[in-house]
């Protein structure tokens, strides 16, 4: 599915309304998906040069490389070899358009284990194989980060921790982590409200994650409630709001009054869903952020305070979460989400007070949607730009860890 262009997400939801699985089989054929997209340039690599021709049909090149990836990951094992190669094996007999290839898949993962050191010290040998990315994405990472680009890589294909956002509303950093280890689960501080929980859980076993106590938030996502600078009774737009991550965590912080928007009706009901959990009100507003600045659209034409523009992007800088997206981008996607997003910013910009500010946020890492962004922008507009983090760099140090976003604050003259 996700060959087809489905993101990884949805055809997981897709896969799991057609079938019967327990949640053991439904998390474990999560986490072999994931793991395969973090994998599969070396598993298609290897492929290619364990087999005379490419298998058919599509599902069982799929299948085989899913198996190659997790029999190459030498430094974190998922399951035994021989559970990998039997399962692989019973899943292709038992699929009449795939049987015929049981002896083929047998002998060609047995070979693999047999030598595999030096089946991938070939496939290393390529970038594809190397750093499981499009060549193109390699490429444009090499040349817009010439120091980091092989560390922004590497953090890509980490598996993310579990961050949360603790709902100062309700409760502190403090009382929560001792809540946590009451629950014998250790966890520590990363950020002003962001606590990194040393094991990852699902989030209904989250200790008062259900009323409200702590949120799943990204340590970098977090910044962008502090530097709107908030202060009650400000009239706030979180323009590009779904799923409401931060359209949430602006309201645990002061007393504003907030309008959401967004223009999928599908993801608006995802903001709905979060603040009823945290008991938060915000006006819902179904509408495209490109438009309406003359009043003739969703607007009302009152000015706004605060005006958080967290806009379409390619999403480069979560691929650690979303390691999917590095399949599903074309080269081309940058260029046109860009364009996207300065019609978006001009456009909120004629809805900002005199002295007002607007918070640019991007989860990309290319400086087409960023910082060139960010700089086209205030030069059309006129725009004063204030101290704001600029591109935060992917990072899974233990201290420090989070994705990678891009923060530009701009202040109306
Ligand atoms: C990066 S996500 C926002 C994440 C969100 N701020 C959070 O923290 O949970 C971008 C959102 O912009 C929305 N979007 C895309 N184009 C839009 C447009 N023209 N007008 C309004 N929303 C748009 C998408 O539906 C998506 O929900």
């Amino acid at each position: 599915l996700v060959r087809d262009g489905a993101a990884l997400p949805q055809a997981l939801t897709q896969v799991f309304a057609q079938s019967a699985a327990p949640a053991p089989t439904r998390g474990a054929i999560q986490d072999i998906a994931y793991r395969t997209m973090r994998g599969i340039g070396r598993a298609e690599t290897l492929l290619g040069n364990l087999a005379s021709r490419p298998p058919e049909p599509t599902l069982l090149h799929c299948l085989l490389c899913a198996a190659l990836c997790l029999l190459a990951d030498v430094d974190d094992p998922a399951y035994e070899n021989f559970t990998v190669v039997n399962q692989a094996v019973t899943a292709v007999s038992s699929d009449p358009q795939m049987a015929h290839a049981k002896g083929m898949v047998n002998a060609v993962l047995r070979r693999f284990l047999r030598e595999r050191d030096a089946l991938v010290a070939v496939a290393v040998k390529t970038p594809f194989g190397l750093w499981n990315y499009p060549v193109w994405w390699i490429d444009r990472m090499k040349a817009a980060y010439p120091q980091q680009w092989q560390a922004i890589l590497t953090a890509g294909n980490t598996a993310p921790p579990l961050t949360l956002r603790v709902n100062r509303r309700k409760t502190s950093v403090a009382a929560y982590l001792e809540t946590l280890a009451s629950h014998a689960i250790t966890a520590r501080q990363i950020g002003p409200d962001a606590i990194r929980m040393d094991t990852a859980m699902p989030m209904a076993q989250i200790p008062g994650f259900e009323d409200g106590l702590a949120s799943v938030q990204d340590a970098a996502a977090q910044l962008a409630a502090p530097l709107l600078d908030l202060q009650d009774g400000m009239r706030v737009l979180d323009a590009c709001a779904a799923p409401g991550g931060k359209t949430c965590h602006i309201l645990e912080t002061a007393e504003v009054d907030l309008t959401a928007l967004d223009n999928n009706p599908k993801r608006l009901q995802r903001i709905t869903q979060n603040l009823q959990r945290l008991q938060l009100e915000a006006k819902l507003q179904l509408g495209d952020a490109s438009v309406g600045s003359q009043g003739d659209d969703w607007w009302d034409g009152q000015l706004f305070d605060r005006i958080l523009a967290d806009v379409p992007c390619t999403a480069s800088g979560i691929v650690r979460r979303h390691p999917d997206i590095r399949w599903l981008r074309r080269k081309t996607d940058t260029e046109q989400l860009a364009t996207l997003s300065a019609k978006i910013l001009d456009n909120l910009w004629q809805m900002l007070r005199p002295d007002g500010k607007l918070l640019l946020v991007t989860c990309s890492v290319w400086p087409q949607e960023s910082e060139a962004q960010a700089v086209a922008f205030a030069a059309r507009n006129n725009a004063r730009r204030l101290p704001a983090p600029g591109q935060l760099l992917p990072t899974a140090d233990a201290g420090q860890d989070h994705d990678g976003l891009f923060y530009a604050l701009f202040q109306k003259c």
